[in-house]
C-alpha cells in the first residue's frame, strides 16, 4: 500500500497542488526573510488568509515512522519523525519526543516552510562538507563509528555525558585524533553537561588534542561568557560555539551581546525553517555551522540547504556541517539516502520512498499521537499574528 495505511493519519482532502483554498503557492525563501518574523517565524509567503484548522488540510499526504538507532544518541534508541507533503515537496517534522507545544511549533513552521517554499534558490554552494559524529561511546569503538562518515576530516566527539568520567571523554577523544591523524579537525560537544569549573579542568585537558571549538561545554550563557573569558586568560586555546544557547533559547541573540562564543550552531527545525536560521546568523555575526536534529534525509536536505546558503568560515572554507547523522540511523524514508560520500553532501531536494515510508510506518497509537502533537502546534501557529515581535528578532 502506497500511502495512508492508517485511517487516522491520512492525506489531506487533495493531492498534488495547493491543498489550501486561497493558496497562492510562494515566492521563494527570499520574502520569508524579509518579512518580520512572527513568534513562529513567518508564515510562507501565501499562507494567509482563511487558514484551515485541521493540520491535514495543510498536506497531501502525512506519514509517521521510527527508525531504529544504530546506536543510543541523546538517550533514545528510536527516532520518529513526521514526513509531510505540501505543494513544494516533502517536509519532515520530528521534534524530540519531550519537547511540549510551544518549543516542538517551531519545528512545525520549519517543516510548513519546507512543503511551501520551492527551493534550493540562492546557494552559494552545490555541495557541502560534513562532519563525523562520534557518540559517547568506547575508544575502541571509534573506527567502526568513523567507518560510517566516509572522507569526513572533521569530527565532533559527544563528551560529558551524565555518568561519564573525563578520562573516558579524553581517551575517547585521543582514539579520534590517532584515526583522523594531525590534519583531522576535533570538535567537542558538552551538550551543556559541564558546570564552569569542570569545563576548564576538561578543557585544559582536551586542548591536547587540538579542537577545533567546544559546543556548548556549559548549559548557561553566563557561563559560556565566563568560560571563554577565562580560558582566553589561561592562554588555552579552546574556541568556544553555541548550539542550545540559540537553538533552545528565548533570546539567540544573548550569545553575541554576552560575547559567549565563538562560533554558533544552527538547525533547521529548532530555529524555525531555514529563513530563520539564516536571520539568527546575519543577526549575531557569527560564523554558523549547520547541524542535523537527527533528522531523515527529508530533514537533512533543508540544512544542506541552509548551510550552502551561509558565507564561509573564519578560514574562506565552508564550515563542516553536523548533518552526516542518516548514518547514525538503521533505515531512512528516502532511497538513495542522504549520507555523506567523500565527506561531502549535494544540495538535493529528495522525495520520501513510498516503501521505504511503509516500511519504518510507526505504530497507529504513535501516529495519532504525532498528528495530535501537529495539530496542537499549527494551533499555536495558527493564532499568532504574523508580525509579532518575538525573542528571536531582538537584535539589541
Ligand atoms: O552535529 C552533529 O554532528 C550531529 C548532530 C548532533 O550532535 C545533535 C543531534 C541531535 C540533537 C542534538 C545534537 C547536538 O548537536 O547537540
Ligand atoms: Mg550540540
Amino acid at each position: 500500500m502506497n500511502a495512508h495505511p492508517d485511517p487516522g493519519v491520512a492525506s489531506g482532502p487533495v493531492s498534488g497542488a495547493s491543498p489550501v483554498a486561497g493558496l497562492s503557492g510562494t515566492d521563494g525563501a527570499g520574502t520569508l526573510a524579509a518579512e518580520t518574523p512572527g513568534p513562529y517565524g513567518a508564515l510562507p509567503a501565501g499562507l494567509t488568509g482563511e487558514l484551515p484548522r485541521d493540520v491535514r488540510e495543510l498536506f497531501s499526504r502525512i506519514h509517521v515512522v521510527s527508525i531504529p538507532m544504530v546506536m543510543r544518541f541523546r538517550g533514545v534508541d528510536t527516532r520518529t519523525a513526521m514526513l509531510l507533503r505540501g505543494p513544494a515537496g516533502w517536509a519532515e517534522f520530528s521534534p524530540f519526543e519531550e519537547y511540549p507545544p510551544p518549543e516542538a511549533a517551531r519545528w512545525f513552521a520549519a517543516a510548513l516552510e519546507r512543503a511551501y517554499v520551492p527551493g534550493p534558490a540562492g546557494t552559494v554552494r552545490d555541495q557541502v562538507p560534513v562532519n563525523a559524529t562520534v557518540p559517547s561511546c568506547d575508544p575502541e569503538e571509534v573506527p567502526r563509528v568513523l567507518a560510517r562518515f566516509p572522507g569526513c576530516t572533521t569530527a565532533k566527539v559527544k563528551v560529558a555525558q551524565a555518568g561519564v568520567p573525563l578520562e573516558a571523554d579524553i581517551a575517547r577523544v585521543a582514539a579520534v585524533r590517532r584515526e583522523l591523524g594531525q590534519d583531522g579537525v576535533i570538535r567537542v560537544d558538552a551538550n551543556g553537561g559541564w558546570s564552569l569549573a569542570e569545563a576548564k579542568r576538561a578543557l585544559r585537558r582536551l586542548a591536547e588534542f587540538g579542537l577545533q571549538y567546544a559546543e556548548q561545554p556549559c548549559a548557561a550563557v553566563e557561563d559560556l561568557a565566563a568560560l571563554r573569558a577565562e580560558l582566553a586568560e589561561a592562554g588555552i586555546g579552546v574556541p568556544i560555539a553555541a548550539d542550545e544557547s540559540i537553538r533552545r533559547a528565548e533570546d539567540p541573540m544573548r550569545v553575541a551581546r554576552l560575547q559567549a562564543a565563538d562560533y554558533i550552531v544552527v538547525k533547521v527545525q529548532p530555529l524555525g525553517g531555514i529563513a530563520q536560521a539564516r536571520h539568527i546568523v546575519a543577526q549575531t555575526g557569527l560564523p554558523a555551522v549547520v547541524s542535523s536534529a537527527l533528522d531523515t534525509s527529508i530533514g537533512i536536505a533543508a540544512g544542506v540547504e541552509l548551510a550552502a546558503l551561509l558565507p564561509p568560515g573564519p578560514d574562506g572554507e565552508p564550515l563542516a556541517c553536523g548533518l552526516g547523522t542518516v548514518g547514525l540511523l538503521r533505515g531512512d524514508v528516502a532511497d538513495p539516502s542522504l549520507r555523506p560520500s567523500g565527506g561531502m553532501l549535494p544540495v538535493t531536494r529528495p522525495d520520501a520512498d513510498d516503501a521505504l515510508l511503509e516500511r519504518y510506518r510507526a505504530d497507529p497509537g504513535t501516529a495519532e499521537a504525532w498528528l495530535a502533537r501537529a495539530q496542537a502546534c499549527w494551533e499555536l501557529i495558527r493564532r499568532t499574528p504574523g508580525g509579532e515581535a518575538r525573542g528571536h528578532d531582538h537584535a539589541s
